[in-house]
């Protein structure tokens, strides 16, 4: 053990007490840390050894990383993480804690990205005990004790890092208590051969903002919060639907569609992409994805899909539109994309990474219907994006008038030969 390590394990060691807020305002904790051992140990055979911060509860998933540097709340409770041991680039982690589960005024909650936390479990370098913002409530630890989330502090996440960059996404444990010290060998389950978009689905329709002017079905394959909030705080009326909901049957109910983000394969999801197939021709109305959205889309126009090394996740990817060259700043949580090197007929390229040239978004060449791979919401990340809400909703709007009118045209016309029968 170096010096450094020896003086972090004893300034641990010693149960620091919970001390009143340093500025006035600000919620201030300096907590306790665990002296639990747990370590992370990937298929592959490399074993990190750290301590406990979260729940004594041993887990697996895959894991992958991300490099957002802020946003550590939205990411762990965004349902696309779900079945993922989350590993943080950024050094400290924890210390703005974590804010209560509040309400919008359209029942949105205004801080998580869904009622839970969803990765499986999370890897940091530095956790700091000690956290302040004017929103928290209480410590990363805590938050993830309350979840029974498993969490790991004091490993070196760059070699981690390095390592699911040289061999990609790796099956892992995060184990806890005597499974850290444990050498027997375990078997690591693979969270993407099951229908992960299934459980993280809602079972019934839930209804946002019902005095909207204009009606969007969602579907539901993990939606997060802030994408509802998108929609709603631009004045449309949302119907969050089960992901197997074949909306074509109900098509007369909505003026546009759109498909969220999820977790897992998009290969479990064939229904949607059968529904979606139908939609693209006898819909006639606006579709929007977001990220699983732009995979079903792109599946049901005819693209196949192909897992990345290592996928995309963080919040400063450049996504390249392609009609304008303009490049933006994306957040990002992806590890399957989509293989756009021949475009359907009728299909074009909208945007693409200008890091790894991996698609971002399609595009119908005729009809209002397209989706992009990143996250337009946010939450966290960048915001530049958030213009395509717009754009889906500006389409919604023109298509409702334009088939109000033709509907009153047709009305006065038929009421005008009528009258002259
Ligand atoms: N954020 C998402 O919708 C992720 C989609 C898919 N689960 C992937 O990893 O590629």
């Amino acid at each position: 053990m170096s010096f450094f390590q020896a003086i972090q394990t004893t300034l641990r060691t010693q149960q620091q007490p919970l001390t009143a807020g340093l500025r006035r305002g600000f919620a201030t904790n300096i907590g306790s840390v665990s002296t639990t051992a747990a370590a992370l140990k990937l298929k592959s055979g490399q074993t990190f050894q750290g301590q406990s911060f979260g729940s004594q509860q041993s887990t697996f998933g895959e894991a992958v990383f991300t490099t957002s540097l802020v946003g550590y709340p939205e990411s762990m409770t965004d349902p696309s993480y779900t079945g993922q041991i989350l590993v943080f680039t950024q050094p400290l982690i924890g210390n703005y804690g974590v804010p209560g589960q509040i309400q919008d005024q359209y029942g949105l909650s205004k801080y998580f990205e869904s009622d839970k936390i969803q990765v499986q479990g999370i890897v940091v370098n530095d956790y700091a005990t000690h956290y302040s913002h004017w929103t928290a409530v209480e410590s990363l630890g805590e938050w993830c004790k309350r979840h029974d989330v498993p969490a790991i502090s004091g490993v070196d996440t760059r070699a981690i890092t390095q390592l699911l960059r040289d061999q990609g996404s790796t099956l892992a444990q995060l184990a806890v208590g005597d499974d850290a010290a444990s050498t027997t060998t375990t078997a690591f389950p693979d969270p993407n051969t099951e229908n992960l978009v299934a459980k993280v689905s809602t079972k019934v329709p839930l209804h946002y903002n019902p005095q909207g002017d204009v009606k969007i079905a969602v579907i539901d394959c993990g939606v997060k919060q802030n994408i509802l909030r998108c929609l709603t705080e631009r004045g449309a009326q949302v119907t969050v639907l089960p992901w197997n909901y074949d909306f074509n049957q109900a098509k007369d109910q909505f003026d546009g569609l759109f498909i969220s983000n999820g977790p897992g394969s998009p290969s479990t999801c064939t229904e949607t992409v059968q529904h979606l197939r139908t939609a693209i021709d006898h819909w006639n109305k606006p579709i929007f994805g977001i990220c699983m959205g732009n995979l079903l889309l792109g599946m049901a126009a005819g693209l196949d899909v192909y897992k990345l090394p290592f996928g995309n996740r963080g919040h400063n990817q450049p996504a390249l539109h392609v009609d304008t060259g303009l490049c933006y700043i994306t957040s990002q949580n992806h590890g399957y994309a989509l293989q756009d090197k021949v475009m359907p007929k009728g299909w074009k390229k909208m945007f693409v990474n200008a890091n790894d040239g991996s698609n971002e978004g399609i595009q119908h060449e005729s009809k209002p219907i397209f989706s992009v791979q990143f996250h337009p919401e946010a939450k966290g990340g960048p915001q530049d994006t958030e213009y395509l809400f717009d754009n889906f909703l500006g389409h919604v709007r023109a298509m409702k008038s334009a088939s109000y009118n033709t509907a009153a045209d047709q009305q006065q016309q038929q009421q005008h030969a009528s009258a002259f029968a």
